[in-house]
């Protein structure tokens, strides 16, 4: 694999504040990398810096292929998607073809050439609608296919997703992962949503508030979170501290390894065991989310079970939310 894109101790800040520090990122070739993080954690920064748009970095350079590189440079290579397609008056061919015409290519070989992205993306049918009667699904692929039209060599995608529907969302995911699979492109998607990053990106980088905290395979950094933030942003929202266990160190676990036994139900040697009563059980849908309240006090830990399992619980009882040893992690405390 040839790094196609990466930087090198970036900063981006505003006044004497850093909005972002990076110290070292590359992306591979053929690679989609997704950075996960909270809001304000600093991804769009990170994709404007590397994109070379908008506010200049402080420090630090963007590298293509190895070498550092101008704006000019990284915009030839660069195409991207923000979260809120912006597509022009006129078709959706035409919308489609507007990066194309953009970098000078004469009209009948831009509509030659972005015609089979829109089919690509499920919205051929749709070449001669006005692109302004688009929903919001077909607006965001009409803008992935436009990207993908001028082959770029490496691929941004801010938030892609948000703002469409379940299923729309998930359809989505899965016809890009099929493009994205036969392309050479260099992706870097950014989203707070661990399961696309999960679906599309082979390596995941965890931003929070402007510093990368964790970074490899998808699959290790959504099972092993390296902190408490870490933990969060995967899922791991439970946290079980040594006075909630009576083991050494802080342990997270994932509501939907947490399940609420009856208090005299006793749990399988090794699981940790935590006392507590019931705050408050919702449904959502396919299953329930059962919120407890430790004996001993703290944060209330939510136990997502699913559908009946809440059956002789209510709020006030008590229960002992019980999590087996193998899903269990250690994280670090907090500095
Ligand atoms: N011009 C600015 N002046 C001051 N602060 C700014 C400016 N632009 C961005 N910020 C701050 O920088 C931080 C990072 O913003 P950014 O938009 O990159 O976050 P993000 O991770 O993409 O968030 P979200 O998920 O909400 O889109 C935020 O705290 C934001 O308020």
């Amino acid at each position: 694999m040839t790094v196609r894109i990466g930087c090198r101790d970036l900063r981006v800040g505003v006044r004497d504040r850093d909005l972002l520090h990076v110290e070292h990122l590359d992306v591979d070739a053929g690679e989609t990398l997704a950075v996960l993080g909270p809001n304000g954690a600093g991804k769009s920064t990170l994709l404007r810096a590397l994109a070379r748009i908008g506010r200049p970095h402080r420090a630090g350079q963007v590298l293509l292929d190895g070498r550092p590189a101008d704006a000019r440079a990284v915009r030839a290579a660069v195409a991207a998607v923000l979260q809120r397609p912006i597509l022009r008056r006129g078709t959706v061919a035409a919308n489609a073809a507007a990066g194309l015409r953009l970098r000078g290519v004469g009209r009948a070989e831009a509509a030659r050439r972005s015609v089979p992205w829109l089919d690509a993306l499920g919205v051929g049918h749709l070449a001669g609608r006005d692109a302004r009667t688009l929903s919001g699904g077909e607006a965001q692929r009409v803008a992935i296919a436009r990207a993908l039209a001028v082959g770029p060599r490496v691929l941004l995608l801010d938030e892609p997703f948000a703002g469409l529907d379940a299923t729309t969302r998930t359809d989505l995911v899965a016809d890009l992962r099929a493009v994205l699979d036969d392309l050479d492109t260099a992706t870097v998607l950014v989203t707070h949503d661990r399961h696309e990053a999960h679906a599309l990106a082979g390596r995941t980088a965890l931003l929070v508030a402007g510093r990368i905290r964790q970074h490899g395979p998808t699959a290790r950094v959504l099972d092993r979170p390296a902190d408490a933030d870490c933990a969060q942003l995967v899922g791991c929202t439970n946290l079980l501290p040594p006075a909630l266990t009576g083991r050494s160190g802080l342990l997270v676990a994932r509501p939907e390894h947490c399940r609420p036994l009856r208090l005299d139900d006793a749990p399988p040697p090794g699981d940790v065991r935590v006392p507590g009563t019931v705050r408050r059980i919702v449904p959502l849908g396919a299953g329930v989310r059962i919120d407890v309240d430790p004996e001993s006090g703290g944060r209330p830990l939510a136990c997502l079970v699913p559908a009946g399992g809440a059956v002789g619980l209510q709020r006030g009882s008590p229960t002992a939310v019980t999590v087996a040893n193998a899903d269990l992690r250690a994280v670090p405390p907090d500095a």
